[in-house]
């Protein structure tokens, strides 16, 4: 048996070798010619997994180690009965955290948060748990997901026209879709534009494809929209660096790439691989994940505002800035910055050491997901 699996899934090596021959290939050069003889794959978003690469093939599962799924053709694949899965909600948590970091620099920057309105477009597992982080800061919390609201009619849906009317920041969750009733392919557009809050901040963490560029580019430039920013581009890795420019943060397609959703994405894949070829994998995790020497954050400033702590607290975890400058300095370096990701721990494993009086923070250090230790 033969698994062709990308190179750049972490925690995989060793582990599916006593069952298969495994080949490790970077993801944008599987090709139809490798994939011939191979029983599975596992891939990530750089490689399309269409008629293309498998036809003529004896593939019969294929598995990405990603929420999305935009790369496979589901259709495709289901009509020829390859199994498939992907990895849901396994980095929603890594977005949690850097959606948490964005907000955590627009509050030190001035951009008070307390009463502001954030608008989320698409809750599903991301967008679920953003609200805790607007919640946290003190924010109303706007939520748009019409598929979600005919299927719950109790969903608390702000139509999208309303919601971009009144929400001081905006950000897309949602699956990049280019058919069907809600096809979110360029949601954000030219007409879209004029509907939003003057000085509004736009946050894309979802696909590139969502947000159509030359609109957000018009919104910048008019003032239209104050902030924007980007971890998912139209064309990645060939990014616009005309936009790039105009950004407060852009980078690298890592919103998701904490080791903790890395470690859950190659967790399901081999778990489903392991249903499908009936190995004993399938409650398999990786052991003894990397983590940086110290998760412990102690709070003394008790000076400042309770925002100005959250945010000091989330960047001690984790700050968008840095993965923002590095793409700054080399944007050719896209795809490299991604393979050479240095280790980040999602939220929940950080442990915030705080004074006994500060209810009000315990509670909100606690919607972030922070674990508290009073002294
Ligand atoms: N930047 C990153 O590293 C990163 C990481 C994880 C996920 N993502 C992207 O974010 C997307 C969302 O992730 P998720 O785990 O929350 O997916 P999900 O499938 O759990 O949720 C997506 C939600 O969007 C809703 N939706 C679909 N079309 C919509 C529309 N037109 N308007 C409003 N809502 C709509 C769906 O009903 C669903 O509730 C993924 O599909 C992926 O493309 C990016
Ligand atoms: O869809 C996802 O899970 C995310 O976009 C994920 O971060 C993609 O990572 P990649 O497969 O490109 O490494």
């Amino acid at each position: 048996m033969l698994i062709i699996a990308d190179d750049k899934i972490p925690f995989l090596k060793g582990v599916l070798e006593p069952y298969s021959k495994i080949l490790y290939l970077p993801g944008a050069s599987i090709s139809n010619k490798e994939v011939k003889n191979a029983d599975a794959l596992i891939v990530r978003t750089r490689t399309k997994v269409n008629e293309k690469l498998l036809k003529g093939s004896k593939v019969k599962a294929v598995v990405s180690a990603t929420i999305g799924t935009d790369h496979l053709d589901i259709s495709w694949l289901e009509k020829n009965n390859i199994a498939w899965s992907n990895a849901p909600g396994c980095n929603s948590g890594s977005v949690k955290q850097y959606i948490a970091s964005v907000l955590a620099n627009l509050e030190l920057k001035g951009f008070s948060l307390q009463g502001k309105t954030l608008g989320i477009i698409g809750v599903g597992n991301v967008g679920s748990k953003i609200i805790s982080v607007g919640e946290a800061f003190g924010m109303k919390v706007l939520l748009n997901d019409p598929p979600r609201k005919e299927k719950e009619p109790d969903f608390p849906n702000t139509d999208l026209n309303v919601l971009l009317q009144l929400s001081d920041i905006i950000t897309f969750h949602v699956p990049l879709t280019h058919e069907g009733p809600y096809s979110t392919y360029h949601l954000f557009n030219d007409t879209t534009l004029l509907m939003v809050k003057r000085g509004c901040v736009l946050i894309n963490s979802s696909r590139g494809e969502v947000v159509d560029q030359q609109a957000l580019l018009k919104g910048l430039n008019t003032g239209i929209i104050n902030q924007a920013i980007l971890d998912v581009w139209e064309n990645e890795p060939d990014i616009s660096l005309e936009l790039q420019n105009k950004l407060l943060f852009g980078t690298p397609h890592i919103a998701g790439y904490a080791v903790d959703g890395k470690a859950n994405g190659s967790a399901a894949a081999v778990q489903f691989l392991s249903k499908i070829f009936h190995w004993d994998l399938d409650n398999w995790y990786p052991q003894n994940l990397p983590s940086p020497a110290n998760m412990v954050i102690t709070f003394d400033e008790k000076d400042d505002g309770i925002n100005t702590q959250l945010a000091k607290a989330i960047l001690k975890t984790y700050d968008v800035s840095e993965d923002s400058r590095r793409l700054t300095q080399n944007p050719e370096s896209f795809e490299y910055l991604r393979g050479a990701y240095p280790v980040r721990r999602e939220l929940h494993c950080w442990t915030v050491k705080m004074p006994k009086e500060c209810e009000d923070l315990k509670q909100r250090l606690s919607l972030l997901g922070f674990r508290i230790k009073q002294q």
